[in-house]
């Protein structure tokens, strides 16, 4: 379709869905629709199967987390063309709408500031009239908990914190690459596994010229992995967003922009209070790092060595096409976590993880000065605040092993001396934020500390 025609779409909709409980396949129907034409798309999920077929009730409560999956994935088909109306398929409940329109809006928001579309932060979906009928409550809390793993420190955090309190985590990812086959294997518990096929037109769209950008991505994986916890009778989902994730990387028209909006606290409270409302599941996601920041989390990730071999956090490691093998070792995210984790471990151990020295390497600097707020604005990546930065830098600073790495020295010439004096103060160690851990999972962390 030509990319003339895809901008003058005026509308996303979401024609049917449907789950083949004998092979876990879903499948997902969307349509841009305008004055020339629709464009359809199919996604297709496939949960994996339980030992034993699942009752009718967890049928309905799986229909139920799958029609909110149905419209919160649908966000990868509208940025192609970023239509002025969004037609939602069923009546939803009040919370339910709130999600929704947070994810096509917020969760889109650094699409739409880089792509100047600022209709897609007032988007408001258009609901059909109709009662929603109550959905039966579903009170799995107390069964073992789907850890979501993503390859990198932080879930392997969560994932060890789990298992050392006594959890008996499942380790649970959406299309597993090499990385986090490699880091289940080296966790030594039997992992569960989803599959997730965008539909390839989308791709050829994108050759071709049409819209793109970020999307938020971990609302999708989220109500995936609540998806295959109901239908496995399994307990909440335990996600590793920490508190920093919640914090914007600029503000454009008056709205906040987050790359990582939908690993925020924001969405996680949204989630909850959707899946409670429209599939009736009391305690079905949380956070368990939420109170944390990302210096903390690398603390403990240190204490931690059986993965060292194969942790990897570098997004691009998990590109669906020419993905790096581990770290790239030259972007945002390899640059924070590099510094992040260097004051708590020797250096020796940390150019094994990485397969390079980055704080050795000139050519870094430019990207560092980002991090510690000199030049730009936070990047557009998953990494920490720039107090975080700041301190542990301070860190590193004081350390015989780092002092005089190349580039600790030249941003410690670069830092401002207010910079130093904020670091003092800092309270990066110090948990803190609101968050939603159940009681019971709170000790969960200081089984690690
Ligand atoms: C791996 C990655 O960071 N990909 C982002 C990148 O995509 P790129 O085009 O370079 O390659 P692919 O990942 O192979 O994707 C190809 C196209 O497919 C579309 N697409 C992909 C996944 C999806 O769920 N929906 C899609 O529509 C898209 O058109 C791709 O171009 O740049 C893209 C554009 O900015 C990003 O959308 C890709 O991000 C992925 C969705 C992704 O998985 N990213 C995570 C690693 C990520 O960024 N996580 C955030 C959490 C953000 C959140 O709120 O959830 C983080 O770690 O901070
Ligand atoms: N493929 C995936 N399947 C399921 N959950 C995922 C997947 N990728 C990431 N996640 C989860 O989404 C959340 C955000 O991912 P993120 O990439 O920030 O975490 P991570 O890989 O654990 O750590 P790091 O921040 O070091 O990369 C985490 O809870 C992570 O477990």
């Amino acid at each position: 379709m030509p990319n003339e025609q895809l901008r003058r779409m005026d509308a996303f909709t979401f024609p049917s869905h449907s789950i083949d409980l004998a092979t876990g396949e879903a499948l997902f129907d969307y349509a841009l629709t305008g004055p020339r034409g629709e464009q359809r798309f199919t996604e297709v999920i496939t949960l994996p199967l339980p030992a034993e077929p699942p009752s009718d009730e967890t049928v309905a409560t799986l229909d139920r987390v799958l029609e909110l999956l149905h419209v919160v994935a649908g966000v990868s088909y509208y940025k192609a063309a970023a239509p002025h109306r969004l037609v939602l398929p069923t009546p939803l409940g009040a919370a339910a709408v709130e999600l929704v329109t947070a994810v096509y809006t917020r969760g889109l928001a650094e699409y739409a500031y880089r792509n100047q579309l600022p209709h897609v932060l007032e988007l408001r979906p258009e609901v059909p009239a109709g009662e929603v009928t109550p959905p039966r409550a579903y009170d799995d809390s107390d069964r073992r908990p789907l850890s979501a793993v993503g390859g990198g420190k932080d879930s392997i955090v969560s994932l060890e914190a789990l298992r050392r309190a006594g959890f008996d985590p499942v380790p649970f990812s959406v299309n597993p690459n090499h990385v986090i086959v490699a880091v289940n294997h080296a966790s030594d518990l039997t992992p569960l596994a989803a599959r997730r096929r965008i539909d390839p037109v989308l791709f050829d769209l994108n050759a071709a010229g049409a819209l793109n950008g970020h999307i938020p991505v971990t609302a999708i994986n989220s109500l995936i992995a609540v998806a295959t916890a109901v239908l496995h009778g399994l307990g909440p989902v335990v996600m590793s967003n920490e508190r920093s994730a919640s914090d914007p990387n600029l503000v454009w028209n008056g709205h906040e922009i987050n790359h990582q909006w939908s690993k925020g606290v924001e969405a996680e409270g949204l989630l909850r209070a959707a899946l409670a409302e429209h599939a009736g599941l009391t305690e079905p996601y949380f956070s368990l790092l939420r109170s944390l920041s990302e210096l903390h989390i690398a603390r403990l990730f240190a204490e931690i060595e059986r993965y060292d071999d194969v942790v990897t956090s570098c997004n691009a490691a998990f590109k669906l096409r020419d993905a790096s093998e581990r770290w790239c070792r030259n972007c945002p995210k390899c640059r924070f976590v590099f510094l992040a984790m260097a004051p708590f471990m020797p250096r020796e151990r940390i150019t094994h993880i990485f397969g390079g020295d980055l704080l050795a390497d000139e050519a870094q600097i430019p990207g560092y000065r980002e991090l510690l707020g000199v030049d730009g604005h936070k990047p557009f990546e998953c990494v920490g605040e720039v107090e975080e930065s700041v301190v542990a830098l301070s860190l590193l600073a004081q350390q015989e092993q780092w002092r005089a790495a190349p580039v600790v020295r030249a941003l410690v010439d670069a830092l401002p001396d207010t910079a130093w004096s904020a670091a003092a103060t800092s309270d990066v160690f110090t948990p803190g934020g609101p968050n939603f851990v159940p009681t019971t999972y709170a000790k969960a962390l200081t089984a690690l500390t």
